[in-house]
């Protein structure tokens, strides 16, 4: 077996210049696909996760409009969740298959339907911390907070205000033997779509979803781990990780060890909610299995594989 390589795809990577059609998601996986067929054809056993931080509020959003217009019932959270990972999982899915067919590659793709446990106790329940959804004005903001007093609202990276929902660490990934199966048989395997579908346990020692939204870059970490992958690529809306991000003083980031990860972290130049879960992610990655971290835009992916662009964390 070739070099284990877990890729996750960011949400928000797959919203390209504000085009939120299905059409537009589809031509940014599209490019995606591309790359990991790239990866594939070089050898490498890949895995892809992704993200739904966008599309889980839009689904919200329009089950919320749709209640208001037509008195339909709202869907909880964790089905939009669930709803999301299935639409995007489908889109992967197939936009791999094709890139597959094309090049005459002999590779089979499947997307599993993944549950994360979370425990029901996570703090972030009482501190919603995941962004979700459009982004707003902060005048445009304030008259949501004010119109739905239920909202919370944060400003995210500089990018505007986003509507903010739980976001429980994930503990346990409850397909992590189907997928490893699969693996095993030379499947490229979609999974922990959106951090997965939050799951608590009962104490009948049944599940039962939850309303939440995981973080996939700790769910896409635990995966990682679990199936001792050796390299995690993140892949997201920037081609670099920088630090001073924002500032006059921005600067990206080529090679960084973990011990500078650290200090960069403890320095605080990783913005809450968008590039700190990748971070954490990563060292949580490298303490365990993983040998390499690289965090880029879905464009430089393949260039990043061999070592010509995005940001690599390394453990010297
Ligand atoms: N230090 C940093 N370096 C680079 N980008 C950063 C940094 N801090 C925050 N960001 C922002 O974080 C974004 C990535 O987070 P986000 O969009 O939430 O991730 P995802 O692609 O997984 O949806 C980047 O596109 C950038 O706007
Ligand atoms: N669920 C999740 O973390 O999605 P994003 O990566 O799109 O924020």
């Amino acid at each position: 077996m070739g070099k284990l390589a877990v890729v996750a795809i960011g949400g928000n990577s797959l919203v390209k210049d504000n085009n939120f059609s299905v059409q537009a998601q589809y031509e940014a996986v599209c490019i995606i696909a591309s790359n990991i067929a790239d990866m594939v054809q070089e050898g490498c056993e890949v895995v892809v996760t992704y993200g739904n931080g966008p599309q889980v509020g839009f689904a919200l959003r329009r089950s919320e409009i749709a209640h208001d217009v037509a008195g339909l019932s709202v869907s909880p959270l964790v089905n939009c969740v669930a709803d999301t990972q299935g639409g995007i999982g489908y889109q992967i899915q197939q936009a791999l298959m094709n890139e597959f067919i094309h090049r005459g590659v002999n590779k089979k793709v499947v997307t599993v339907i993944t549950q994360v446990e979370v425990c029901s106790n996570d703090p972030g329940f009482q501190n919603p911390t995941k962004p979700v959804g459009s982004f707003y004005t902060k005048q445009q903001a304030e008259q949501l907070m004010e119109d739905y007093p239920e909202w919370t609202m944060i400003e995210d990276s500089g990018r505007g205000y986003r509507r903010v929902v739980p976001s429980p660490k994930p503990i346990r990934i409850l397909e992590k033997d189907a997928i490893k199966s699969l693996i095993h048989d030379g499947y490229v395997v979609i999974a922990v779509g959106g951090g997965g579908i939050p799951v608590v346990k009962s104490d009948a020692n049944t599940y039962a979803g939850i309303d939440a939204v995981i973080d996939k870059d700790y769910a896409t970490s635990l995966l990682a781990e679990k199936i001792e992958a050796d390299i995690l690529i993140m892949t997201t809306g920037v081609p670099k990780v920088c630090i001073n991000f924002g500032k006059p003083n921005q600067m990206s980031l080529d090679r960084i060890t973990v011990e500078e990860t650290k200090r960069y972290l403890m320095e605080r130049h990783f913005l809450n909610g968008s590039m700190l879960p990748k971070i954490e992610a990563s060292l949580n990655f490298l303490k365990k299995s993983g040998t390499k971290v690289i965090i880029t835009n879905p464009q430089s992916l393949k260039n990043a594989v061999n070592e010509l662009a995005g940001t690599h964390i390394v453990k010297l």
